[in-house]
């Protein structure tokens, strides 16, 4: 993995390296200032990427904590503070970080069109502002000094572009840590990221933190471009903008952040050129976002579609890794592993499980069987802490969960699997596995994912089949060797064989790992092969609890679950 963070690392600075010689060596001075410019609003839409594109939060205000780096830049240029511009641009990223923790808090119970609503007024309030404060310099037409390195507009593009490249080869690297890998879990479902122990609000906030910098810095560079600011250039429509084309482009890729520079940068000028109205651009770029959001793909993801077609595809392959390196077994306290005491949920006038009373002692497998709406997820839901709120007791080796949140409840001990898989097919099998269970090795990774039948690490999540993905879902609960493994019907979409094979794998845990597990499963023959006892459930009560084979054959068990009558039952 890490070799595959060096590799999009190499990749994109060399070919902003590329680039850069290119475009000094073939075109003329004006279009190197023009290109400047590309970069920059390049810089501000990886910011917008970060922090829509990649955790899925709308910010309509991207161009206020621009305004507030240039404005910062601006301010220490007056004052000749020392460092130069190079210095005061990051001062003004850091400037604008707190600002961008500011409008995040909204962020953490709002989302889709009331936080496009909060983030718009902030754009609008911010446009207020600026009109009134001024720009440092602006009045007195004070001109911000670049570098004296990069004093030219060739020796600017080169600083541009070196910042560019910094910045996209930072996010390249954090893209693939396990916070990057938890912006993508955030934006692709909030629940399965917080049963993975992630806290939504530091994936949230963490996301507009450093969005809210790169984009004091673009806010910085851009006043060493033009040398004045007016507020104008930060206003809420730029914004408005910004956000559509980062929509149209996927500015949380690389290419596509410079695909929108180039559009933004350019298509005015195209526009000038042919003496037509500066709007229309804006149109075509409101039309683009509408585009991309109705087909699902963006610019740069079609962009990367094609380029595939060209590459060898390659076979998925199992990963290979060696048992032997699988983490050790976890100690956890013997007895009781979870305990459930008199647990009833309604939803309205459901009564959705009705005093439930069972337990799953420590390095047991228990089967947790019953027909459909027996209330079986409702108690995983209950258990993982996804529901607002229950009557009765869930303890987790003897302590209770109650008033804990999913994420501790996940941290805690008890971690889940839904039973349709949530992973973000962004990532690759190895940055889900390291989402799924932080401080594992990567040889530790490879032997789950060998003891699961899981592809290899580098294998992305979206070339890979629904059943697999179950089995990766397994393998990233086990990862974390939890006093508790919830397990909703993980068999689900998987072949016969791999079933049976899931089966001896989940009836190995305990003893492999040193985690209870709870298997919810209407697979039969899965159910015996993995669990010593079982608990059958109907109308959301325990009609039946015990050994597999003597509870499956009573007849009310097979009235319940199979439909059989009691009379042919009895013959
Ligand atoms: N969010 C909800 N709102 C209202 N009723 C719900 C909700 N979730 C579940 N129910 C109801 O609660 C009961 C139990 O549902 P639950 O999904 O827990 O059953 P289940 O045993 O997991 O079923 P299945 O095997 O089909 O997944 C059903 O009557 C269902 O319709």
């Amino acid at each position: 993995m890490k070799h595959a963070n060096m590799k999009g690392a190499l990749t994109t600075a060399l070919s902003l390296a590329v680039i850069g010689i290119l475009v000094l060596l073939l075109l003329p001075k004006y279009w190197v200032f023009l290109l400047t410019a590309v970069f920059i609003v390049g810089i501000a839409l990886q910011s917008l990427g970060l922090v829509a594109g990649r955790t899925g939060m709308i910010s309509l205000s991207q161009l206020s904590f621009a305004g507030v780096g240039a404005w910062v830049t601006g301010y220490l240029n007056v004052i000749d503070a020392p460092g130069g511009l190079v210095v005061w641009t990051i001062l003004g990223g850091l400037a604008a970080v707190p600002v961008g923790i500011a409008l995040g808090l909204p962020a953490l119970r709002l989302r889709g069109i009331n936080l496009a609503i909060v983030t718009l007024g902030f754009a609008a309030a911010f446009d207020t502002v600026l009109a009134t404060i001024t720009f440092p310099g602006q009045t007195t037409f004070t001109q911000v000094a670049r570098p004296a390195l990069f004093d030219t507009d060739r020796g600017y593009f080169v600083f541009v572009l070196l910042v560019y490249g910094v910045i996209a080869v930072a996010l390249e690297f954090l893209s693939h840590s396990r916070l990057g890998a938890s912006w993508l879990a955030v934006r692709h479902s909030e629940r399965a990221a917080a049963a993975h122990g992630i806290s939504i609000p530091r994936a949230k906030l963490s996301a507009f933190a450093i969005s809210a910098f790169i984009s004091g810095i673009s806010g910085g560079l851009l006043a060493g471009y033009l040398g004045t600011l007016v507020a104008d250039n930060f206003s809420m429509m730029q914004s408005l903008v910004l956000f559509a084309v980062s929509t149209m482009v996927g500015a949380h890729f690389a290419l596509g952040a410079i695909i929108g520079g180039l559009m933004i940068t350019l298509f005015p000028e195209i526009l000038r050129r042919l003496g037509l109205p500066q709007d229309i651009g804006n149109v075509v770029f409101a039309l683009g976002a509408v585009q991309a959001l109705s087909t699902g793909e963006t610019i740069a993801e079609t962009w990367i579609r094609l380029g595939r077609k060209f590459r060898r595809t390659k076979t998925i392959e199992r990963s290979a890794g060696a048992l032997d390196h699988l983490p050790q077994k976890a100690h956890h306290a013997s007895g009781t592993a979870l305990e459930i005491r008199d647990l009833t949920v309604r939803y309205g006038s459901v009564t959705a499980l009705d005093k439930v009373t069972l337990s799953v002692p420590a390095g047991k497998v228990v089967g947790l069987v019953g027909p459909n709406g027996a209330g079986k997820s409702t108690l995983v839901d209950a258990i993982a802490g996804f529901l607002a709120r229950y009557d009765g007791s869930i303890l987790l080796e003897g302590r209770p969960l109650e008033g804990l949140s999913a994420t501790d409840r996940a941290r805690a001990g008890v971690r889940r699997t839904w039973q349709t898989t949530r992973i973000a097919p962004e990532l690759s099998v190895g940055e889900y596995m390291k989402l799924a269970a932080g401080g594992v090795s990567a040889s530790e990774i490879e032997a789950l994912l060998a003891w699961a039948g899981a592809p290899a690490p580098e294998t992305p999540i979206a070339a890979i089949d629904a059943g697999t993905r179950r089995l990766l879902d397994v393998a990233g609960v086990v990862a974390a060797r939890p006093p508790v493994i919830l397990l909703d019907e993980p068999a689900a979409g998987v072949s016969y064989d791999e079933a049976l094979k899931l089966g001896e794998r989940i009836a190995a845990i305990p003893a492999t790992f040193g985690s209870a597990v709870l298997l919810i499963e209407h697979d039969m023959d899965l159910v015996r092969s993995a669990c010593s006892e079982i608990t059958v459930f109907d109308f959301g009560r325990v009609i039946a609890h015990g050994a597999p084979e003597s509870v499956l054959a009573t007849p009310i068990v097979q009235k319940a679950y199979m439909g059989i009558e009691f009379e042919e039952a009895a013959q």
